[in-house]
């Protein structure tokens, strides 16, 4: 099943050594375990049915029992419980109890549910998918305000990634979950973030979500606050504004949601603590893990959230083998959610690789395909903000309502490109990849890679912003004679979601490692000597 990851993140390692520091700080959590313990022990007391249920469970396998439900385990902490099992198993063995069956029936008739909707999981006592959100009223004593909500958003039944990412998290349980772009991954971490915290308080900052880029931090800002509508929590994003704040030590909020960066300066400059953070959500995390700059921002932000009984996820459409290396050695008894196969593209996108031969002819091409049929809205990316911005140029020149979104506008001149694009005022948007992840427009019906991504994970993400939420979509490929040494991946991609592709591709040789990012000639139809000549 997860071949298709040594392809896809292929000559991408994690340097173990080089974050020993990173490793052994997770590690710390392990000599908490006892208070950990302790905490959970007290927190049952007064939990609502199914929790009381789970953290009885969960004492009791921290003492006794392990059982893999599906797949093998390939945590390290089940390794440890695992000879104690077999005492209990000699004791069942005189004469298995009614709860034993139970038990029994309940983990087939769930296994069978697993394969219905393409959950796999691994890990020790997974809870129960979700049927229905109706569920999270019986087993886990939900409160109204959220289920009406969920009806109110239109959301009728969960996807498969919140039928069971959600009771993994309202048990307690860490969890690193890999689904489709576009497969309803931010409720599937809000719900149960909302479900635990319950109802605000002055508790310093009780949860903390963190996302690689600031558009999707105020994208997930207003999904949490449109999902806790009737509830009083106090939801914040950590915005300039706040940064600008003399001394964020007594700050306090009940859900923060950041980028790395912004919240490395409030933990360095202005003494933010988050030492109660109770939940800590990795959005993107292969993006957040990525080493150099992104791993060097997460890290102290992770160290800060120092709070013995914290609950950590990670989610994201792709999950590259390290990031698996690396949750597993930090995470406690995770569990992992995989749905479909890992790390490929979305079956709702029709996909195609169209060959341009020179850069001159990818605009010849996108005018003409524009000239023919454009069916907005659609998004095109390119490799880099000098690109973006002689697109767009020459897209304005040809009076198509296009916008632009890259690294050097300012943050509201960013704010303006995506809020006019989901608005139908602009009807193509030109990015980089600083959208290419989590942004959720409604509707995108193309999506056009101008430039060939980099990466196959950054052609996932790419085409994932269109095909969203069961819909159909397209994304369109253009290629040059540059790119050819690196269509092989993306074909292999495109073939394993259904989509035709040209048997010459598939024979290329494979290729390993490195980003393919080639200097390109400028994007420009007009003559150079015209465009000396308006200067
Ligand atoms: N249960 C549901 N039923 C119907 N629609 C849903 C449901 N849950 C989420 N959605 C909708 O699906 C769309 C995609 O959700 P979301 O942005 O969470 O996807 P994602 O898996 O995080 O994607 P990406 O990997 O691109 O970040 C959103 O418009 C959201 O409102």
């Amino acid at each position: 099943m997860e071949k298709g990851a040594s392809f896809l993140f292929a000559g991408v390692s994690f340097d173990k050594k080089k974050f020993a520091s990173d490793f052994s700080r997770f590690k710390e959590k392990k000599k908490n375990e006892t208070s950990a313990d302790d905490f959970s022990l007290f927190k049952s007391e007064e939990a609502e049915p199914e929790e009381a249920t789970v953290s009885a469970k969960k004492r009791k396998r921290k003492s006794s029992v392990t059982e893999t439900v599906e797949g093998f385990n390939v945590f390290k902490s089940s390794k440890k419980l695992a000879p104690v099992v077999n005492k209990e198993n000699d004791k069942e063995e005189d004469g298995p109890s009614k709860a034993k069956k139970e038990l029994n029936r309940q983990t087939e008739r769930d296994t069978l549910f697993r394969k219905k909707y393409n959950i796999h999981v691994s890990g020790t006592n997974v809870p129960s998918p979700l049927k229905t959100f109706a569920e999270l009223s019986l087993r886990y004593g939900c409160d109204s305000y959220l289920l009406h909500n969920l009806a109110e958003l239109g959301y009728k039944e969960p996807t498969p990634i919140q039928r069971q990412a959600i009771p993994v998290l309202l048990s307690d349980r860490e969890c690193f979950a890999c689904a489709p772009t576009g497969s309803g991954k931010t409720l599937a971490f809000l719900c149960p973030m909302l479900m635990k915290l319950k109802h605000t308080s002055k508790d310093g900052i009780r949860a903390v979500i963190l996302c690689p880029t600031r558009e999707l931090a105020a994208q997930t800002t207003r999904e949490c606050k449109k999902l806790a509508r009737g509830n009083k929590f106090n939801i914040k994003l950590m915005k300039k504004e706040l940064l600008r704040s003399a001394d964020l030590s007594k700050f306090s909020c009940d859900i923060l949601i950041s980028t790395p960066l912004r919240l490395r300066l409030a933990i360095r400059k202005k003494k933010i603590d988050l030492s109660r953070v109770e939940h800590l959500v990795l959005d993107e995390a292969d993006k957040l893990f990525e080493v150099g700059n992104m791993l060097k921002q997460i890290d102290p932000v992770v160290k800060a959230c120092s709070n013995p009984s914290i609950t950590r996820s990670l989610f994201s459409a792709t999950l590259p083998d390290f990031v698996e290396e690396l949750a597993r050695s930090i995470m406690h008894d995770a569990v992992r959610v995989i749905i479909g196969r890992k790390n490929t593209a979305s079956e709702s996108i029709k996909q195609k690789l169209v060959f341009a031969g020179s850069e001159e002819g990818k605009l010849l091409a996108l005018c003409q395909s524009f000239a023919e049929s454009l069916n907005p809205p659609v998004l095109i990316f390119v490799q880099s903000k000098e690109r973006a911005k002689e697109l767009y140029g020459e897209l304005a020149f040809d009076n198509i309502r296009a916008g632009v979104i890259h690294a050097d506008l300012s943050q509201t001149q960013r704010d303006d490109a995506v809020d006019d694009f989901r608005a139908g005022k602009t009807w193509v948007l030109i990015a980089t990849d600083v959208i290419a992840r989590g942004m959720d427009f409604k509707g995108v019906n193309c999506v056009i890679n101008y430039d060939f991504p980099d990466s196959a994970a950054a052609y996932i993400h790419r085409i994932g912003r269109s095909g969203r939420a069961g819909r159909s979509g397209e994304a369109i490929t253009f290629y040059t004679e540059d790119d050819i040494p690196f269509l092989r991946n993306i074909a292999n991609l495109m073939k394993a979601s259904g989509c035709e592709v040209p048997s010459w591709i598939l024979a290329l040789p494979k290729l390993k490692g490195k980003k393919h990012r080639p200097r390109r000639d400028s994007i420009s139809t007009k003559p150079k000597d015209d465009s000396i000549a308006k200067q």
